[in-house]
């Protein structure tokens, strides 16, 4: 546990001040775009983005689908070739409550028009750079270069319940924390619901891949540095840029937890999904979430169903807002591949099995030095 939160201190993760903000919020074109964001090798490095004219979009599976006796076969199959091949997907009719949702979007909206001095009131502080208001972490040679993203966000444990830092949850707007407390009991609910059908789709029990995710054994909380399963929250807000080629809202990154479900609180395109060494832009339907399988739920299934890379580049006009829910899991206090997977020879281990605290420590420290910890899991 120790070397884990040891481990936490190397996330480089900046506040954000005065001047950065003076930047970031400027409407006036003619400011020049200080160094310390700019980012142009590296997204040029990154490959080319996939044209507006290619008729090439992030599949969408639909929950009323899943739900439907007579229909939902084939879209649990579709779920399933959506995870193995993409690991990305829209997802509709997933069944959150509407008002819930519009609650949370308001509040993160409400949120991010507050002074400076308001947001800075629950920045990030003292050893736990996770959680708290920032710009997001910087990892690899640009981090080690003091680069910035075109972004701020906040970022909190939200289940279980005992496990949240209070403090610094936003007091303002008076309805935010009401808001992330209900969209986080709903986003839950949908995970579970998923997740059945993603076990059906693996040919695994339901008790082992729910279970994975959501059971209390153990009876410790979550925390960052620690082993336990929960769900903790990312609310980002990316002002436009009117040079987005040079910036970068959130370098390339694979998430680390399990599960993330992105809502867009105002739904300006940004967020592109890594596909053939190329990025695809992501068009936000609206009304759908967009889910994306994250590194744990890759070796849970042994690398079936896949974690793929994605960054944000900022809009050139309109500002874009996400909230996206992060949920973890662990097999006993282990991160590796579902016994059931690998029962009666059906396969051998692709992934070793690290306990939680060590993967978590690993994660950490491959974010600082750019790396991918999952590479090093593959055996
Ligand atoms: O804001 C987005 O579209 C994506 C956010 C994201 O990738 C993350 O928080 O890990
Ligand atoms: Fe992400």
């Amino acid at each position: 546990m120790e070397e884990a939160a040891a481990a936490a201190k190397l996330i480089s993760r900046d506040r954000i001040t005065d001047a950065a903000a003076t930047i970031l919020f400027s409407t006036d074109d003619s400011v020049k775009i200080p160094e310390r964001f700019v980012r142009t090798d590296e997204v040029e490095a990154a490959g080319e983005v996939v044209g507006e004219d290619e008729a090439f979009e992030l599949p969408v599976v639909d929950m009323a689908k899943l739900l439907d006796p007579e229909l939902s076969a084939s879209e649990t199959a579709k779920l399933g070739a959506v995870c193995r091949d993409w690991g990305f997907f829209q997802l509709t009719s997933h069944g959150v409550d509407e008002e819930v949702i519009r609650r949370m979007k308001e509040s993160a909206a409400e949120f991010f028009r507050l002074p400076l001095e308001s947001k800075n009131a629950i920045a990030f502080g003292g050893e736990d750079k996770f959680q708290g208001f920032g710009h997001h972490f910087s990892t690899g040679p640009a981090a080690a270069a003091g680069k910035l993203d075109w972004a701020e966000c906040v970022f909190l444990v939200t289940q279980p319940v005992h496990g949240r830092k209070m403090e610094l949850w936003p007091p303002n707007p008076p309805s935010f924390r009401d808001a992330l407390d209900k969209y986080s009991t709903e986003t839950t609910d949908l995970t579970r619901r998923l997740l059945r059908f993603m076990a059906a789709d693996l040919g695994v029990s339901e008790e082992a891949l729910v279970g994975a995710f959501f059971s209390t054994s153990g009876g410790a909380f979550f925390s960052i540095s620690g082993d336990v399963k929960g769900q903790s929250v990312g609310i980002h807000h990316y002002p436009p840029c009117r040079q987005p080629e040079k910036v970068l809202g959130i370098s390339p990154h694979t998430d680390w937890p399990g599960l993330t479900v992105l809502l867009h609180a105002v739904d300006t395109p940004g967020l592109q999904v890594r596909r053939g060494g190329r990025w695809l832009p992501v068009r936000p339907l609206p009304g759908a979430l967009v889910v994306n399988v994250g590194d744990i739920l890759h070796v849970l299934t042994n690398g079936e169903y896949m974690s793929a890379e994605h960054r944000v580049v900022p809009d050139a006009e309109r500002c874009r807002i996400t909230v996206a829910m992060f949920q973890d899991a662990s097999v006993d206090g282990m991160v590796a591949p579902l016994p059931e997977l690998l029962e009666g020879g059906q396969g051998r281990a692709r992934y070793r099995s690290i306990g939680k605290h060590e993967y978590t420590k690993g994660n950490f420290v491959a974010l600082a030095e750019g790396a991918r910890f999952l590479d090093s899991l593959k055996k």
